[in-house]
């Protein structure tokens, strides 16, 4: 079973198991057709879940045998393995949650902070007078002469403003994780019998002309002077959910999405190839429980920090 991460790499089969994990289930909604799996997706889920199974036993077992020699460094599984082998968790935890939670960082972790930087970085290639207005940004605060650090993140206050608007327009978890009602309640005149599942449509918030003038336009300028924030205080922006099941990675992912963006808009001019004007990029959405971008972005760099890095201008292809 390895040989299917082999041959189609970590990354394809992650996005197979995110697609069919968001796909409508028609057994769930009307519970006797679960039985023949009419779109034989439980049969799929079961076939990628040993798939996972198996990588993660290598995993463990890799773990297992690096032990018996004196490691330096330990790593996450170190540490559960730990934990499990020494019973210090106040509840049971044996290898199978170790596998679970293996799984759980790398679905949750991979295909989130990689899709998040291809939707803004789209937007910013869509939208040249706002790369720009970032480039000069970054030009007052780092200069020219060294690459961006995470400690100068602080400072970038148009580079925030331009990752809400991405995240307004492109959340990529279009409708967060299903959550359940843990009690009867009311919302805006809608009574939600507990145990209801519930999905927040943040995709769908997040383009509410009620909410944002001219939603369907780009345009980092209206966070100017406003206080809403991504961390799920403000329910008009959610990209990362909100309250005690929201996303435990936030402080990371959002770290690497501010890092990798400025460093890709300071260190290089981007073209698009083939005379190809910035209004013809494809914004196609692929459905997924992470929503991507359908067509890879090709765009052309020329690197600006001269005599930093030693790069060649080439094309490259960001998804
Ligand atoms: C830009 C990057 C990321 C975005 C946009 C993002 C977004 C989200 C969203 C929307 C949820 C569902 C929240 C809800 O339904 O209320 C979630 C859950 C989760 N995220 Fe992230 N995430 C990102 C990066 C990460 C990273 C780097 C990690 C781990 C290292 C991570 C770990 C998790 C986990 C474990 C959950 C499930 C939490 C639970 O069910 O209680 N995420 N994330």
């Amino acid at each position: 079973m390895d040989g299917e991460f082999d041959e189609r790499g970590f990354k394809d089969v992650i996005q197979e198991a995110l697609v069919v994990a968001a796909t409508p289930n028609i057994g769930e909604f009307i519970p006797f057709l679960d039985v023949f799996d009419l779109q034989e997706l439980t049969r799929r889920m079961k076939e990628l879940a040993k798939i996972f199974d198996d990588f993660f036993e290598r995993v463990i077992y890799e773990h297992v045998q690096d032990s018996k020699e004196d490691k330096k460094t330990k790593d996450i599984v170190d540490t559960m393995m730990n934990i499990m082998q020494f019973g210090e968790a106040e509840f049971e935890f044996d290898r199978r949650n170790v596998k679970a939670i293996m799984l759980d960082m790398l679905i949750a972790s991979m295909d989130t902070s990689a899709t998040t930087i291809d939707w803004i970085f789209t937007e910013l290639i869509r939208h040249p007078k706002v790369m720009k207005k970032l480039q000069n940004e970054l030009e007052q605060i780092v200069g020219l002469n060294r690459v961006v650090e995470e400690s100068d993140l602080e400072k970038l206050v148009y580079l925030d403003m331009v990752i809400k608007e991405g995240f307004r327009l492109h959340p990529i978890a279009p409708l967060l994780a299903p959550h359940e009602s843990i009690e009867d309640c009311t919302i805006d005149g809608f009574d939600i019998p507990k145990g209801s599942r519930i999905l927040v449509n943040t995709w769908a918030i997040g383009r509410d002309p009620e909410i944002w003038p001219e939603p369907e336009k780009f345009m980092p300028e209206r966070f100017v002077g406003s206080n809403i924030d991504l961390r799920g205080r403000d329910f008009q922006l959610l990209p990362f959910g909100s309250g005690r099941r929201s996303c435990p990675g936030l402080q990371l992912g959002l770290t690497i999405v501010r890092l990798v963006l400025a460093q890709l808009v300071h260190c290089f001019d981007w073209e698009l190839p083939n005379d190809m004007k910035p209004n013809d990029l494809d914004m196609t959405e692929k459905f997924g429980l992470v929503m991507a971008r359908a067509q890879h972005l090709r765009a052309i760099p020329t690197h600006r920090l001269e005599n930093i890095l030693g790069i060649s201008n080439e094309q490259v292809e960001l998804s």
